[in-house]
């Protein structure tokens, strides 16, 4: 591997009890790619994300963001470093408008009639912001961005929440299962938009359990087994249910695909 990872992660371990999440897991998220995240149920991938988005702290290991060491205390944290997770219950706020989901806790605001002290919600700046991320990832045909989010479909929230991490996410964006309550077409619209978020350079890891989205848009599948990365393969050199019998244990990985 020449380039230095965006995201990388040595040896992560976390217990709950007897149960053992992560054991002495690396990861490795390179420059511009998609890295899916594939592994049967229980296998740690969710616990995995958790430790890199700062919602959970890990008993041991090392998380690197450019080379250099980080710890996260919160999602606030990671947010602040770069980091952008979109979990599946998407954390959207059905109730409010697209515009104030995309801010939700990080509004644009400018002097108020009190100056610096009492500072304001610079609504017109917001709707701009708003209006421009949808726009430059091909989601205007959500025409009204007052609309409540409990208006649109499961699809377009899925939209205005990879949306919101797209803008923010100056570094990496995670998205955990983003089609996995969706109908064929509206799925077919989020892994476009998730290519979408690549061509502009941002680098994603993808958890999913549905293998033709992950062979679809994987740059690499890091494929997780019992707490830890197993190995990493190539879509375009190995078949899906080669890959599943791998994830399951059915089947050893090729020697040049153990991770090192
Ligand atoms: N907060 C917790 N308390 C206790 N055990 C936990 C907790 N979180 C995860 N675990 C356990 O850790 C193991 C890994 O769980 P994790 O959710 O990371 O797996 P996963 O690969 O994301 O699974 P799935 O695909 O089913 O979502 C499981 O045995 C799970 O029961």
């Amino acid at each position: 591997m020449t380039a230095t990872p965006i995201l990388s992660a040595r040896g992560l371990v976390k217990r709950y009890g007897r149960v053992t999440a992560l054991d002495h897991c690396d990861f490795d998220l390179m420059p511009g790619e998609i890295l899916a995240v594939i592994g049967d149920n229980g296998a740690g991938k969710s616990s995995l994300i958790r430790a890199l988005s700062g919602a959970m702290t890990p008993d041991e290991g090392v998380i690197e963001l450019d080379g250099q060491p980080v710890k996260f205390a919160s999602p606030l944290e990671a947010r602040g470093a770069g980091i952008e997770t979109v979990y599946q219950n998407l954390a959207l706020s059905p109730a409010l408008s697209i515009v104030d989901n995309m801010f939700l806790g990080r509004e644009l605001r400018k002097p108020g009639p009190l100056g610096q002290y009492l500072r304001m919600l610079d609504r017109p700046a917001m709707r701009k912001f708003a209006r421009d991320k949808l726009n430059e990832l091909g989601l205007m045909t959500i025409q009204n961005i007052d609309q409540a989010v409990e208006t649109l479909s499961g699809g377009q929230r899925q939209g205005v929440a990879v949306a919101r991490a797209a803008a923010f996410g100056s570094r990496v964006v995670i998205l955990d299962e983003p089609t996995a309550a969706l109908g064929v077409k509206e799925s077919r619209r989020v892994l476009e938009l998730i290519q979408d978020v690549k061509r502009r350079g941002l680098p994603i890891v993808l958890i999913s359990h549905n293998m033709p989205h992950v062979f679809e848009l994987a740059d690499r599948i890091h494929i997780h087994r019992l707490g830890k990365r197993l190995c990493i393969v190539d879509p375009k050199k190995i078949s899906m249910s080669d890959a599943v019998a791998m994830m399951t244990g059915a089947l050893a990985p090729p020697s040049e695909a153990l991770a090192a």
